[in-house]
Formats: C-alpha cells, structure tokens, sequence
C-alpha cells in the first residue's frame, strides 16, 4: 500500500487513509465525520469513526478514537504507537486515551492541519494528565492489556425470558447460548478497575452472527465507554449496518454484569436497544462480585 500510495513511511500511511476512514462514518446527528487510524505495537493498522445516534442522548456517541481503541482491542491489540485523525481530538479522547500504558508518548497527527503538520505526543495535547497512575497501583493492567475477570454466571433474568422456552422472536437457543458465551468472554476481559464491575455485551444479527464488546473504563469516569457501545463497534468493525438508511439489524442481546455492581449497565442497554432495535430482545446474566475483579 506505501509503494501504491507513494508514502514512505507508516506513520505517513495513517494519514493518507484517513480521508477513507472518513467515509465510513456515522455522524446521524452532526454530520460531522471523524476518522481515525491508529498503528498498533504489532504493526497492525485500525480505524475508527465516530457514530452518533438518532434518538439517544449524544453522550451515547462513540469517538472515532475510542472506536479505534475499541477495535484494537477487539483484535489483541497489545499498544498504539500512533494515531491520525482528521480533526483535533477532543479533551474526552485526549482523557480516554490516558488508559493505555505510555499514553504520554502515542504520537498523534491531526490531518485538518494540514499538509506541513507533523505527529506530536500525546502529552503535548495534554499536558499535566490525570490517568490511572492517580487511582491504580502501576502494575495494574491498562486498556489492551490482558485482563481476566474472574466471572461465575449466577443467574440469567427470568424477567426478561416472558418471551418463551428457549427461544425468542422466533431466535433459536443456540444464538442465545453463543450471545450469552460471547458476552461472558468479553465481560472477563473488560478494564473496571476503579469500579471493579467488569461487563460484556453481546449482541446478534438476523444471520445469528454474534459480536460482543467489553466495557473500557476511564480513570475520570465520564470519558468511559460501556459494554453497548463496545458490541456496536464491533458489529461495526466487522461491516454490519451502515449505509444511508441501513439501522442496525439487531435481534437479540446479552449483557453480562455483576449481581447489584455499583455500576450497572442494563438500563442504558434497553434504552439503546430500544432507540436502535426495538425488537430485539435482551437477556441480562448476573455473576457475584468479586474482590479480584480487575
Ligand atoms: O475527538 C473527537 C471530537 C469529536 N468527535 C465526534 C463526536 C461527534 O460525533 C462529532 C461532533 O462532536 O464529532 C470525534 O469523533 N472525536
Ligand atoms: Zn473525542
């Protein structure tokens, strides 16, 4: 791809894509597209976009840069050495992106500034940070770094199976066993160390294919991005919805989350479902809290 585009070096491949990586946006709401591209610690590139939508309060609205971690973490992804995005990124991202271990050196370009503009650190959009060294001891796994939560389901939501025995808007109980599998998975590798409230959502298509997303906590709380928004990335990533018109074909979901967790997302899930898929239908697994959760 350097030699086709003529570019000499990866970083200069981030920004080249970035026009591309703009067109996949989903800025319902602002029109506004972001796009995003990150090179990981493996020599791996991602994208991100931003993703608003119609109906939901906008702190619901997924950054380009955190759809970008969000992939990289979807996929392994140990560290980003640098991004390229197509416009500043906001003081949410500059504070989201304080999670991965050496935020302070991630080099960022900003291609809106033009052809002369260079990659600066992070540090230089935000100088004097607060991150997880002020709440975490150092050692601590950081986002895209191995996390294994220890999860032992309980119980799923009798409440919320009113639909029937094993199936759901006619969803047979082997997605309901792969939702429930997928969102257990990504609940144990979810970032909650300061609420210690590890979750995974899961979410399927009308073809039974399953996409799950962990939660990926902020140590200043607000910038954090939940399980839902986390499934949507990768239901994203891996190219459902989209497309002018096109929602998001949801037909059944599974969150997974501690039994009364301080934190919890099942009421943010129906209302996203709702606004996005009203038919689906969500299914809430419970595990006991755990001191070990990390
Ligand atoms: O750093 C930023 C700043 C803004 N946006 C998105 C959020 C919203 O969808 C739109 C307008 O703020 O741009 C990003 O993706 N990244
Ligand atoms: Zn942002």
């Amino acid at each position: 791809m350097m030699t086709e585009l003529g570019v000499a070096s990866t970083p200069e491949l981030l920004a080249t894509l970035v026009p591309a990586a703009q067109r996949l946006a989903r800025p319902a709401i602002s029109n506004f597209p972001v796009g995003a591209v990150g090179l990981g610690t493996s020599g791996r590139i991602y994208i991100g976009v931003n993703v608003e939508f119609p109906g939901l309060p906008l702190h619901h609205s997924i950054h380009a840069e955190q759809f970008l971690i969000t992939n990289a973490a979807l996929h392994g992804e140990a560290g980003i050495r640098c991004i390229a995005v197509s416009s500043a990124p906001c003081g949410h991202c500059r504070q989201f992106l304080q999670e991965l271990r050496g935020a302070a050196e991630i080099q960022i370009l900003v291609t809106s500034d033009g052809p002369g503009s260079a990659f600066r650190s992070l540090s230089s959009f935000l100088p004097r940070p607060f991150g997880p060294p002020d709440l975490l001891h150092k050692d601590h796994p950081l986002l895209l770094e191995p996390h294994d939560n220890k999860i032992a389901i309980l119980h799923g939501d009798e409440e919320a199976e009113a639909g029937g025995s094993g199936t759901c808007n006619g969803i047979g109980g082997g997605v309901e066993a792969r939702l429930r599998v997928k969102a257990e998975g990504a609940a144990r590798a979810a970032h909650a160390p300061y609420s210690k409230c590890p979750a995974g959502f899961a979410v399927a298509d009308g073809r039974g294919r399953v996409y799950a997303g962990s939660y990926e906590e902020s140590a200043a709380y607000n910038p954090s991005l939940g399980p839902v928004q986390a499934a949507a990335v990768a239901y994203m990533a891996a190219g459902g919805g989209g497309g002018a018109g096109k929602g998001y074909e949801f037909v059944a979901a599974a969150l997974v989350e501690a039994e009364g967790a301080a934190v919890s997302h099942e009421a943010t899930a129906r209302i996203f479902l709702a606004a996005v898929a009203p038919r689906a239908h969500l299914k809430v697994y419970r595990f006991r809290s755990s001191a070990d959760a990390a």
